[in-house]
């Protein structure tokens, strides 16, 4: 496992603020590479993840990149109809991906958002627990196809920025629960039926799919993720704080405010 490093802001819009400007720091240094045509970027939902595409959004930084070599992916989603308002592609676009395609920045082509749940209400009301799991085997293999079409064989992102949860799970990836314990590198995309947290049927990057990530930050806010943020931060690999098998090529973070801190620091 590579070293992590912890890093405090004063509060939630400070913290915001400065993950945005980290990320469009990170994303122009990928760009500036040589032979570098594009980065990949993947983004996260909830509270944390959605405040800090705001704070990209309003960002002095936003035009340090060119967007016209960004790809966007997600590290969860929660697998529900395309027009949900729980989607976290819905709350991304609202935050920030919908201006930036309105305003030319980008093309809709470069965002790749986790396939939707495309039965009917009356399919998913009437669906047996089996037919439920073959709809999320099959989106979580389109996925995986669309990175691995985009970005080859050992598909990887260079930045991945994870919300974590009260519970510390980070993507969806949940205390105790099966999906992460997936170590075979060839499954990058996994969906699950019983989250503990609404909506139940989801889809998530796993852990061989995170691990080989280059920047990967963490990012925990507020008093609420305190004992999470301590969890996850101080334990490698326990099945019960999911986001402590995070891991990365090239930098892992754990990114908070003072009070979502607090117990580290103390
Ligand atoms: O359900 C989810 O939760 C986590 C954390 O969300 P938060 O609101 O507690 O910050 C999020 O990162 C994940 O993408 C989402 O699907």
């Amino acid at each position: 496992m590579i070293g992590r490093e912890l890093i405090t802001y004063p509060d939630q819009r400070l913290f915001a603020e400065a993950v945005a400007a980290r990320t469009l720091l990170t994303m122009n240094e990928v760009l500036g590479s040589p032979d570098r045509e594009r980065v990949d970027v993947a983004v996260t939902g909830g509270s944390d993840g959605t405040a800090i595409l705001e704070a990209i959004g309003a960002s002095p930084l936003l035009d340090v990149v060119d967007w016209r070599r960004v790809h966007i992916w997600w590290g969860d989603e929660r697998f529900v109809p395309a027009d949900s308002d729980e989607r976290n592609e819905r709350q991304a676009r609202d935050a920030l991906f919908d201006r930036l395609v309105a305003g030319g920045r980008m093309d809709d082509a470069q965002i790749h958002a986790m396939p939707a749940d495309t039965r009917t209400e009356q399919e998913r009301a009437h669906a047996t627990k089996e037919e439920t799991r073959d709809a999320l085997r099959h989106a979580a293999a389109v996925y995986q196809s669309e990175l691995v079409g985009e970005l080859g064989q050992a598909a990887a992102m260079d930045v991945m920025m994870f919300g974590v949860g009260p519970d510390g799970h980070f993507a969806s990836l949940f205390p105790d629960h099966k999906e992460l314990l997936i170590d075979d590198p060839d499954i990058l995309v996994a969906g699950l039926d019983d989250s503990p947290k609404p909506p139940p049927t989801r889809l998530t990057f796993t852990v061989p799919m995170i691990t080989r990530t280059e920047y990967l930050w963490i990012c925990g806010s507020r008093a609420a993720k305190a004992d999470a943020m301590l969890g996850t931060f101080t334990h490698e690999r326990d099945p019960h704080w999911p986001a402590s098998f995070a891991d990365a090529r090239r930098q892992l973070l754990w990114i908070g405010d003072e009070a979502s801190t607090s117990r580290l620091r103390a």
